[in-house]
């Protein structure tokens, strides 16, 4: 049976992993967050795959908070930097595949078209910066990986954009949001299923070799705005959202103007159909209300 460990499991993706094992007879999960495993101290993560035979470990632990990590920058290096060298050195001491999870925000948001895999990082915050520096630290040190780079997660669990604008919606009669950052909303139940498929994929294939980077996101392109648009129009609630630009919204971090990614290679070499964002936001709110 393959072994998988999760680390970070009670955030976002990690729930949505959890949620979706049950599907899988064939795959042994072992779920874990920092009360069980601190992915800052190497000790711990090798004292933990010590004996349990692990072939894959799946990064969902992160600091998330991007307006918080412009002011606590050694704390968000602490997990997004220094606990990935950590993960990196242990997969790569016992042989583990490590699917470690990144972010559009590595990218500074100059681009017009969407990003591949091979253009140049520039992040713009200490979120992006440090971000950045955990996927550098993945990969010289741990030949086994998949860095999937990822874009405005949402689902029914922890923080995100999709419930802000259910509370907002409810409480106030309208909304100003931002309509000049361009990018794409990422449901994390299917971001989870593509990680599953990885996994399966590479499985599967004794001569498996393409080892990377790799991006995800849902399909289509969108602003802030618009997401923020749809996402009221299907939970029917009457706040008004109103079309504002980056410099009216007070917020420590600066965020990409545009950060759309391309996903050709994620499609061609594991063979994933990806939904549009707009077909997805029903299933996540009907998830949250029902
Ligand atoms: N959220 C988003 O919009 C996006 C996220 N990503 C990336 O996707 C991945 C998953 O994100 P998401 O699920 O939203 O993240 P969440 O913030 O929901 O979850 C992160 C989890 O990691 C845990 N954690 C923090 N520090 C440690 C530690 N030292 N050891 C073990 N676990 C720890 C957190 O625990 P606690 O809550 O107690 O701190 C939390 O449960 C991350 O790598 C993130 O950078 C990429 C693009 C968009
Ligand atoms: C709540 C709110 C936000 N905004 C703006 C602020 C910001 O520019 C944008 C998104 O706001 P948030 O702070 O919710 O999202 P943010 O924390 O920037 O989301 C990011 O999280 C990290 C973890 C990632 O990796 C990114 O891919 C991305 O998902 O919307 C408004 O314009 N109006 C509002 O009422």
């Amino acid at each position: 049976m393959t072994k998988i460990l999760i680390t970070g499991s009670k955030g976002q993706l990690g729930t949505e992993i959890k949620e979706l094992s049950a599907k899988f007879s064939n795959l042994q999960f072992f779920f874990t967050d920092i009360e069980e495993l601190d992915i800052s101290s190497l000790d711990a993560i090798s004292n933990y795959l010590k004996d349990k035979q692990i072939s894959y470990i799946v990064n969902c632990a992160a600091y998330t908070n991007v307006d918080q990590a412009e002011e606590n920058e050694d704390a968000a290096r602490l997990i997004n930097a220094d606990a990935v060298k950590n993960l990196a050195t242990a997969a790569s001491q016992n042989n583990i595949t490590l699917i470690h999870i990144s972010t559009d925000y590595v990218f500074s948001g100059d681009n017009s078209t969407p990003y591949t895999e091979d253009q140049k990082a520039k992040p713009m915050g200490v979120y992006g910066r440090t971000k950045f520096e955990g996927e550098e630290n993945v990969r010289s040190t741990c030949k086994k990986h998949i860095i999937i780079r990822t874009s405005w997660l949402y689902s029914p669990f922890g923080k995100n954009f999709l419930k802000t604008m259910l509370r907002l919606g409810k409480e106030k009669d309208s909304l100003g949001v931002v309509s000049d950052q361009i990018g794409t909303p990422t449901y994390a139940h299917d971001l989870a299923s593509a990680i599953i498929r990885i996994i399966e994929s590479i499985d599967k294939n004794s001569k498996f070799n393409d080892f990377g980077t790799y991006h995800y996101s849902n399909e289509g392109v969108c602003s802030w705005y618009d997401f923020a648009t749809e996402i009221q129009n299907t939970s029917k609630n009457k706040c008004k959202i109103n079309s504002i630009e980056s410099m009216d919204f007070q917020c420590l971090a600066k965020r990409p103007h545009y950060s759309v990614l391309n996903k050709s290679k994620i499609k061609h070499i594991f063979t994933i159909e990806i939904p549009h964002w707009r077909s997805r936001i029903e299933h996540c709110i009907k998830r949250i209300t029902e």
